[in-house]
């Protein structure tokens, strides 16, 4: 047990789960200046499944960074998650092998249109993570994820800094509501190994 338990629960009960307080705000702070360094070497999100890579600002308007492991700027983030990827592997044996990540940015009046993180039985994309790294993020600022539930209603969660968004990938539709300010996050998929 390494407190990410409520996670677990969360995802059997009803297949999503928002944490608050993830990270510290010391720790936001810290991976947002440093992805700010890096500001220039982020390049347009394409979409598509993988092959095909277009870019199109009028379904997603990010830009990404991808990190490999090691990254050292994100280490804290990536050891954390890591811990959490195997409490899920441990509750709920989701063959978790991996998580595939990178961190992003929506300039102001960008957003991502209803989506699917993977198209059901083709991807081995099993739990999308979200880690928002906006340190004062204010009711007027918009860029809400919007999560369509299986009753048919919806749920916003504001990228508060620090927050973690987890929903299992093939379940839920889900957009970015249109940001009033840039709107700076770490989003990533435990995967399993393909085949
Ligand atoms: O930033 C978010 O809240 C969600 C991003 C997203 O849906 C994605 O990158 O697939
Ligand atoms: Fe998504």
């Amino acid at each position: 047990m390494n407190g990410y338990d409520c996670v677990a629960n969360a995802l059997v009960e009803t297949g999503w789960c928002v944490l608050p307080g993830f990270l510290s705000p010391d720790e936001v702070n810290a991976l947002v200046a440093a992805s700010r360094s890096r500001r220039d070497d982020f390049a347009r999100a394409g979409i598509g499944r993988a092959g095909g890579h277009a870019v199109n600002a009028t379904i997603r308007g990010d830009e990404v960074l991808w990190l490999d492991d090691g990254d050292p700027a994100a280490a804290v983030a990536l050891a954390r998650l890591d811990a959490l990827r195997g409490e899920l592997n441990a509750a709920l044996y989701l063959g978790l092998a991996e998580l595939e990540c990178h961190l992003a940015v929506y300039p102001a009046g960008h957003f991502y249109t209803r989506h699917l993180d993977q198209h059901r039985g083709e991807d081995t994309r099993v739990v999308t993570i979200v880690l928002y790294l906006n340190p004062e993020w204010g009711e007027d600022d918009g860029g809400e994820l919007r999560l369509y539930l299986d009753d048919g209603s919806h749920t916003d969660v504001a990228p508060h800094g620090g927050t973690l968004a987890v929903f299992m990938s093939d379940r839920f539709e889900h957009e970015v509501r249109p940001a009033r300010r840039e709107r700076w996050s770490l989003t990533g998929w435990f995967r399993r190994r393909g085949l």
